[in-house]
């Protein structure tokens, strides 16, 4: 029988008072079984505390929590054994126990007798094993492994339960970066057989790309629920952690990414600043300026350049022109509009082809213009045509500075603009 779409876990109004401090407070939703659930969110947001309620471990103060319409809190060791597993942040293990007899003792909740080597549950432990990459390491005690491989030991044995739930708080902590992706796309892979996954995580990028859906907790409340495109924005992440970040999708792996950055001061918010690019020379400028909190314009950038990417994800308004075309009237007169109103206008290391011809142009009505120039002055080649004399005429311009892309990110960091 497929369980899944059918909902398995109901949280309602729960709430966790330890003394007189809420750490977690009416916490409702419901999970369906095949989902795969990353629980995130700040240090002490409740995480732990709310995956040890869903297994009927500690008091909730009030609330409900059923598991297939049952309550946890009247179902026994034993059949609870059988529902969920659940792998802990921190495990007291027997270090007497050899790596084979602690999986082994997730299969306890099936177990009648000590069993033999031939015995299925000996094959399910050392099929978990071979899985979590343990299997040489079954006769070694938990003394001699080290703190992942003992990780890897105690997943195998939550995985030997072979239960309708997995519970994981923070199961890849110490893991090196294969296994915290292994770990995952085996969730994933568990969920599309219809077993439900609640992992607590720290990793979001990793959370976001493999799990159906995320909860994002803070201050013993949820933040937010829902698909990974919905719970990690700028605001949520602000709201939970007091991040400031920009959140946008990588063009080279197509995954959810974040890019998150110190608070910026007010001072350098007063100072607007238009960046004339195109051509991705523009992008580490443009965030550099974000960063610091400048009221930030530009222009005239096309359609599928990184530097209109790198606008877009921090949700800066450029002007856009058309892809692969000379720069029309509309947009040409939007661009110098936004020139003539900016403090300061840079005009970042721009190819000057024809296509920039009004680029360069409109660079002359720039109150203060700083050009940003890699190559030395004395390589470039200013005979080619009208818009390497614009060029040309901008750089010998009195009052105009020419730095390296370096030399100016250097001058923002130390915020000697
Ligand atoms: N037994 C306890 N007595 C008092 N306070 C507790 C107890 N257990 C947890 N807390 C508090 O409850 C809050 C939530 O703890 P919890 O471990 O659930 O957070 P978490 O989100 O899992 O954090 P982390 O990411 O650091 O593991 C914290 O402020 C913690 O100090």
């Amino acid at each position: 029988m497929s369980l899944g779409g059918e909902q398995s876990l109901s949280a309602m109004n729960v709430n966790v008072t330890i003394g007189d401090k809420a750490i977690l407070r009416d916490v409702s939703f419901t999970v369906k079984m095949g989902e795969f659930v990353g629980i995130i969110g700040p240090n002490g947001a409740g995480k732990s505390t709310l995956l040890r309620s869903l297994r009927g471990m500690g008091n909730i103060t009030a609330g409900d929590i059923q598991l297939f319409g049952e309550p946890v809190y009247t179902m026994g060791d034993k059949q609870l054994a059988r529902m969920v597993a659940y792998m802990q942040q921190e495990v007291n293990v027997g270090f007497g126990f050899t790596a084979l007899e602690v999986v082994l003792a997730g299969r306890y909740p099936y177990l009648k007798w000590w069993q033999n080597e031939q015995s299925q549950d000996y094959q399910i432990a050392r099929k978990y094993m071979a899985f979590t990459g343990v299997e040489a390491l079954a006769e070694k005690s938990l003394q001699q492994v080290s703190g992942g491989e003992r990780q890897r030991i105690l997943l195998a044995k939550v995985l030997a339960q072979e239960t309708p739930f997995v519970f994981l708080d923070e199961p890849t902590a110490s893991l090196d970066l294969v296994y915290q992706e292994e770990i995952f796309r085996y969730c994933q892979a568990m969920c599309q057989e219809g077993k439900t996954v609640l992992i607590v995580a720290h990793d979001i990028k990793l959370a976001a790309k493999f799990c159906s859906r995320l909860l994002l907790l803070a201050g013993g409340t949820v933040i937010a629920d829902g698909n990974p495109s919905k719970v990690i924005t700028a605001q949520n992440l602000e709201k939970a952690y007091g991040l400031h970040s920009t959140v946008f999708i990588n063009k080279v792996t197509g995954n959810l990414d974040i890019h998150t950055y110190e608070a910026a001061g007010t001072a350098a918010g007063q100072q607007s600043v238009h960046v004339i690019g195109g051509g991705g020379s523009a992008g580490s400028i443009i965030r550099l300026f974000h960063e610091k909190a400048y009221s930030l314009s530009g222009g005239v950038f096309q359609p599928g350049d990184t530097d209109a990417d790198v606008a877009k994800a921090f949700g800066i308004q450029v002007v856009m022109g058309q892809p692969f075309c000379v720069i029309d009237e509309l947009h040409a007169r939007q661009n110098r509009e936004k020139i003539r109103a900016a403090d300061l206008t840079i005009l970042s290391n721009l190819f000057y082809g024809e296509q920039n011809l009004d680029n360069l142009d409109a660079a002359f009505s720039a109150k203060k213009l700083i050009i940003l120039e890699d190559t030395p002055i004395e390589q470039r080649d200013f005979t080619g045509g009208k818009a390497a004399k614009l060029y040309q005429d901008l750089i010998e311009k009195q009052q105009v500075t020419v730095l390296t892309s370096s030399q100016f990110a250097d001058k923002i960091v130390a915020g000697r603009l």
